[in-house]
Parts: C-alpha cells; structure tokens; sequence
C-alpha cells in the first residue's frame, strides 16, 4: 500500500505579523493626529509666508502618511516558505519532468559582454535537468554578430561542460564563477579550464575588434551564420529576423553521449518605422518563437547578467508548477533577484532588500510576489488570458496547448519561426494589451505581473537560502540612478494610466494587493517631500525663521515618535532579513539620494512623456567593469566622475545642510533660541550626516571618480539662488 504522499512544500505565517498590525494602528493614529496638528496651523497662519511654509509641509505629510500606508499591505501578513526538492521524484518520474523554455535577453554587445552572456547561458544549460527537455532561447536584441558568434563557441564548449559538471557533481555551474571559486586541481579541470579560457579570449578579442576574426571562423557553415550580418543596411535597429538553432536536442550529443539541450539564438526582425516595445516585445517574440519550435508549458524569463548558481532551481519550480501549490490559479514561482560582488556596505543599497525580498514575502501572505523581469518561472497558459477565460491566439500553432511533433530545424517550423519574429506581426492582434507580456510601461516586468495579478493569476515567491540567481549591480553612482530613473518614469506610467493600481486595481485584486502595487507605482513621489524636508527647513534656519513645534511642546513628541517609529521599524526590519546595520544606513541614505535626484528626475521625465516629448527609452544599464572603478567601488568609495544633472541636486542640498547647519549653530548661541530651532537643526544635522561621501567627492578626492569641479561650483551657485529666493519669499 502507498503510504502518504511526502509534501512538497510548506507554508509559515510570521510571527512579527502581530506586532506589525499593533504598531501600524498606533503609527496610524500618529499619523492623523499630526495632520490635524498641520491643518489647524494652517487655518490659523497669519502671514502669507507663514501659510506657504505650513502648506509645504502639510502636503510633504500627507504624502509621506500615503507612502507609509502603502507599506503596511507588505507587513500584515508575511510568509515564510520552504520547498522539499528532495522529495520530488517520489512523487513525480524524471522522465516526467515538464519541458522547459528558457531566455536570455541581450541588447547591447557593448553594455552587456557576450562572454557574459554565455556564461548565463552555460548556468542554465548545466541545470539538473533531463537535458533533452531543456531549451535556451536567445534574445539578441542587439543584432549582433559578436553575440553571435560568442553562442557559436559557447555550443562547442557546453559539449564539454556539461558532462564536466555532471560527472564532478559541481555547484557553480556557471563557468565564470567556477573557475573564480576555490575548485579542487585536477588535470581535467586544467583541461576545460584551458578550453574555457581559449573561449573567452576569442569572443572577447572579436569584441575588441568590433568583428569576429577571419582565423576564428572554423566552417562555412560558420561563416555563413555570420555573413547574415555582414548585409547593406544591416543595423540594430533595422535588419531582418535571424533565427539560428545552434544547438539541436535530437541530434547533438555531448562528449559522453548524452543529449544536449536545444539552444537557439534569435535577433527578431527590427524596423525603424516599427516600435519594438524594448525588452518586453522582445519576450514576446521568444514567446513565439519558441512556441513554434519546442511549446514547453513552464518558460522562464532571464536577464543576461543573472547566472544561475543552484543547478536545481528548475526542480524546486516543480514542487509548484503546474498545480501542486496550494494556490489554485498559480501562474509563475518568483525567485530573488540576488547579487554577486556587492561591497560591504553596499553603497548604492543595489540589494533592494525590500523590493526583492521583505515585500515579495509580504505579498506572498496574500496573493503572491509582483513579478521582477528575471528569475521567474511561468506557466505558458498565463499569457493567454485570465484563468478562467482562455484567449485564442491568431495561429493555432501559438496556443499553449499546441504540441509541435515536427524538427526545429526544418523548413517548416523555421519559416514559421521567422514569420512570427517580423516587426509587423503584432499588428492588430492581442500581443502586448491582452496576451503576453505588457506594452506601455518602461518597467513590462512590474506591468506585466501586476496585469496578470489583477487578471485572477496567483504566484509564489521562493527564496531558497543558496541563491538561486546571482547578477551583477551597477557599481557607479550615475549608471544606479539612471536605473533608478527608469523604474521611476516606467512606475509612473503604470500609476496613471487607466489600470492604475489605486483605481483599477483596488477592484482587481482588493485593497491590500493594490496597496502593494501602489507604493511601487507612486515610488517616485517620495521625492516630494524628501525635497521639500531637505531645502526648507534649512532656507528657514538662515533666515532666523522656526517651522517646527519647539522642543518640549506636545507635537514635538509626536515628530519624534513619527521619525523614530518608522526609522527603528526600518531598521529591525532590514537587519532582521539578513542585513547588517551598515547596508541598513546604506539603504536609507540611497532612498535619501533617489528621491533627491533621480526620483525627482523621473518624474519630469515621465510628465514630459505624457506631453509627447521625446525621451530617452530603456537605457540599458552597463554590466563592464572597468578595473579602477571596480578597485574604488570595492573600498566603498562613490563614484561620480562623470557630470550629471542628477548630482547637481544632490551636491546643492548637501552644501546647503552644511551651510545652514553652521548658520544655525551662530544663531542658537547668539539668540539663546535652542529649543525653537533644534528639529531644523537636527533636519539639516541628518543631511550633512547623510553627505558626508558628497562633501569627500566635492574636496577631499583627487581620483577620477571624484565630483566634477563644474557641478560643485553649479551646486553652489544653486546654493545662492535658493537662499536669495527664500530671503524674499519666507519674509513676505
Ligand atoms: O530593448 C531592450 C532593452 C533591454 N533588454 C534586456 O532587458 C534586461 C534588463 O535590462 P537592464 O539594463 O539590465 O535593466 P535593469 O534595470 O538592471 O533591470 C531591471 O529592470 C528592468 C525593467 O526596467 C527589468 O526588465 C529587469 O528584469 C530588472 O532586472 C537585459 O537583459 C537587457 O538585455 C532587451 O532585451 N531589450
Ligand atoms: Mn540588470
């Protein structure tokens, strides 16, 4: 007789989730008791500066007190998950383990090394998976030979690795960080090493030389591969589809034997007079593509910069996908976006803890994690319309359900593959509005998730201790913050458009759901109040004008409770995940800077958008590490370097706080006045605390990452504007 069926899984509410409902009811009333205090200043200020100086503040209020009510949704009910891969195959043959389609989007040779793009690749490759139902789809939206060519090297080099793996039982299945770790010495891995390495210099040396070298080409199949680049007129942003399957699961075998799994390299046909949609039109032509080659009913989404560091991360999905979760209508598993090479303090706070992991468990207590662009296993199904009503799409070849019995390399399946690759076939169909993944935001992988949530698909969030991605941060200062500003404008765009999350959404999913979606799509208007606490209180201070309750006056202990309160729950909250006090004080200074800068900057970004101005669209994010930036951002020090516009505002409120800091400190000693000044003092106290590696870049540093003299003297220059501005306005 079989006994009970080993679970899968397990599922855990948090015990902070108490106190956390405890705190939001008592932080709550806080809240209204100082906007009442606000509003009764206002209705009782008697001069016309007086009025102007209370309503910034009752609006900074407001929108902090509506930020902060966003966040509870993420503290009500947090989960704890755990999977139980060991147990699968008692329950589930290896033989009948779904199929699997897997991509990897590229943009940028240059911004995005192909020899790193093909060590992702290799990771997922290796996975402990039978191979043979494992497909690896390439998006080059690039249109590059160099790609290319680094995936036609790679295919000959997994025949090794693969096996490599297998046989040693290795973890790090990504080459790079394996031949980076502390492996044991043997003449075989000095063998793959050295075949590794060989690899490696000739994509990079292709790369150098902006072409792949004539000696490097070992066929004229090769070279035919290639010469579909070498055409007139051939440019990224117009060429022709080029679809290639450089690996075949049927026939392929590597060094031992053993089947090889199917890897495809796709650049989808571009058009200057055709919108692309960036990265998500690009996985919707992989959606395609890859429906007319293989239809694995479980896809899962990557970036090219997140290797995978556990081989069975594909098994853990199982535990979930299709339907042995607990949720119902789960549509995708959300694995962490994790990071390799952060420095200890992790300057830039490029971890996101909240982001990727406190929130993500918080919404796992409800209807599941938002969906984060990499690291995420769907269900095909979840791009065809909502779990109840199925949407057919144009050819019956694209239906999920579809299975395709014929070679991916004959003629067939390629015409199709290339017909459904074109820049025109989207029009007028259900691509991007109702089927996969999401037009109309800058952010399709927030967009797409939130539709899908709001559509009745759940998901899960699973956050195995050893990470199951690892990517790459941005490690100077203008590249987060252009990131940042992405995020912001793509957010935005969702948070005013007609699904936004506190309209649409609210009806969607129910309140707390659309909370969570709501803190993100408003991030950007944290910036706001930021701003307006970073100028004000300081102009203030200089002109001799309190604008805060006196120390010792009632309201003042509710300011201090308000600060203290949220800034402690952040705090406990941060290092009680994992954190450290140092990433926390990181953290908070980063949220500081962003909405100082780009935050801000994306908002006017995003309303000139909306007024049919031209923008900049998805900036890529650079993944090269250049050796002396690399050396400084592993010290901790900023990197500046380059002007910007997004550091003028910053070193503006940094030189500000200073200034009224010391003004302030006169003032007090010579008007005996501590008590009426001593919030404005401690506000600008905060700041110069919270600038010290801004007035370090601005004086101390000689290197190239120091702050350019321009933009210092701008700052200043600001610095004088703003305090002639406030002389006038504040005594009005
Ligand atoms: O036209 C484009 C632009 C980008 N990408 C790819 O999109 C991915 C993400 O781009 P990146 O520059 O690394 O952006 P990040 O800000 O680091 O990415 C975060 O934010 C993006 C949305 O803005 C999400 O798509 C990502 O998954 C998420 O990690 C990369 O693999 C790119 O190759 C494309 O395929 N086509
Ligand atoms: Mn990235």
């Amino acid at each position: 007789m079989p006994g009970p069926t080993p679970p899968l899984h397990s599922l855990r509410p948090l015990r902070r989730r108490h106190f956390n409902r405890l705190f939001a009811a008592v932080y709550a009333s806080a809240i209204l008791s100082l906007l009442y205090h606000h509003i009764l200043k206002l209705l009782h200020s008697t001069t016309l500066a007086s009025f102007f100086v209370s309503f910034l503040l009752f609006i900074s209020d407001a929108v902090l007190a509506y930020m902060w009510s966003t966040t509870q949704a993420f503290r009500m009910n947090p989960v704890h998950r755990q999977v139980f891969p060991e147990n699968l195959q008692k329950v589930l043959d290896r033989k009948d383990f779904p199929a699997i389609d897997i991509f990897i989007c590229t943009a940028d040779p240059y911004k995005e090394p192909p020899i790193d793009v093909v060590n992702t690749a290799l990771s997922v490759m290796a996975y402990d998976y039978p191979t043979e139902k494992l497909s690896v789809y390439v998006s080059d939206d690039g249109g590059s030979e160099l790609t290319m060519f680094a995936f036609m090297e790679a295919a000959k080099f997994g025949k090794q690795w693969l096996p490599f793996c297998r046989e040693n039982n290795i973890t790090d299945r990504c080459p790079d960080a394996f031949f980076t770790s502390n492996y044991a010495i043997t003449a075989n891995t000095m063998e793959i090493k050295a075949m590794y390495e060989s690899m490696k210099m000739k994509v990079e040396t292709a790369l150098e030389r902006g072409k792949v070298n004539e000696e490097y080409i070992c066929s004229e199949e090769e070279h035919q591969l290639l010469t579909q680049f070498r055409t007139k007129d051939f440019t990224r942003q117009n060429h022709p589809s080029i679809i290639q399957v450089l690996l075949n699961s049927k026939q392929d075998v590597d060094s031992t034997g053993n089947a090889m799994p199917n890897l495809i390299y796709v650049s989808r046909e571009k058009s200057k007079s055709a919108p692309h949609h960036f990265k998500a039109g690009a996985l919707n032509a992989l959606l395609r593509v890859s429906a007319s080659m293989t239809n694995s009913s479980i896809v899962l989404t990557l970036d090219c910069d997140m290797y995978s560091n556990d081989p069975i991360t594909a098994q853990r999905v199982l535990c979930y996908l299709p339907n042995r979760s607990n949720r119902p209508n789960c549509g995708y598993v959300q694995f962490p976006q994790r990071y390799h090479g952060l420095n200890n303090a992790d300057i830039y706070a490029c971890e996101h803890k909240r982001l990727f992991l406190a929130n993500p468990i918080g919404m796992d207590g409800l209807n599941g994690p938002s969906y984060v662009g990499t690291g995420c296993f769907f269900r095909r199904r979840v791009f065809f319309g909502t779990p109840s009503s199925y949407i057919e799409p144009e050819i019956p070849e694209l239906c999920p359900d579809h299975i395709v019995d014929k070679p991916i390399n004959g003629r067939e399946v390629l015409s199709l593959a290339h017909h459904v690759a074109g820049c025109n076939y989207e029009n007028q169909t259900n691509w991007g509005s109702k089927m996969g993944f999401r037009y109309g935001s800058l952010v399709e992988d927030y967009y797409t998730g939130y539709r899908l949530q709001c559509e009745g698909w759940q998901s899960i969030f699973c956050n195995p201790s050893r990470p199951a991605f690892l990517g790459d941060v941005p490690i100077s200062l203008s590249d987060v913050l252009n990131q940042n500003k992405r995020w912001s404008i793509g957010l935005l765009e969702v948070g005013f458009s007609k699904y936004s999350p506190s309209t649409f959404g609210i009806r969607a999913m129910g309140v707390l759901m659309a909370q969570s979606y709501a803190h993100y799509a408003f991030w950007a208007i944290w910036s706001f109040p930021i701003i307006v606490y970073a100028l004000l209180p300081s102009l203030a201070l200089l002109q001799g004008i309190p604008i805060f309750p006196k120390v010792y006056e009632p309201s003042f202990f509710l300011y201090a409770f308000l600060f203290l309160g949220a800034y402690g729950q952040d705090c406990v909250d941060f290092i009680s995940t994992q954190g450290t006090f140092q990433r926390w004080w990181s953290d908070q200074r980063m949220w500081l800077i962003r909405a100082n800068s780009s935050s801000a900057f994306g908002m006017i970004e995003y309303i000139m958008k909306s007024l049919g101005m031209p923008t900049h669209g998805f900036n890529v994010t650079s993944k090269v590490m250049d050796d002396e930036l690399s050396k400084r951002y592993d010290q901790g020090i900023f990197e500046f370097g380059v002007p910007s516009p997004m550091f003028v505002t910053l070193a503006t409120t940094s030189i500000l706080n200073l200034i009224a800091f010391l003004g302030g400190f006169v003032l007090i000693l010579k008007e005996r006045s501590f008590g009426s000044f001593f919030i404005q003092m401690f506000i600008a106290g905060f700041g110069i605390m919270n600038s010290l590696p801004f007035y370090e870049g601005m004086v101390l540093r000689r290197d190239k990452g120091r702050m350019p003299t321009k933009t210092t003297l701008t700052s200043t220059l600001l610095v004088g504007l703003l305090y002639g501005i406030a002389s006038f306005v504040l005594n009005i």
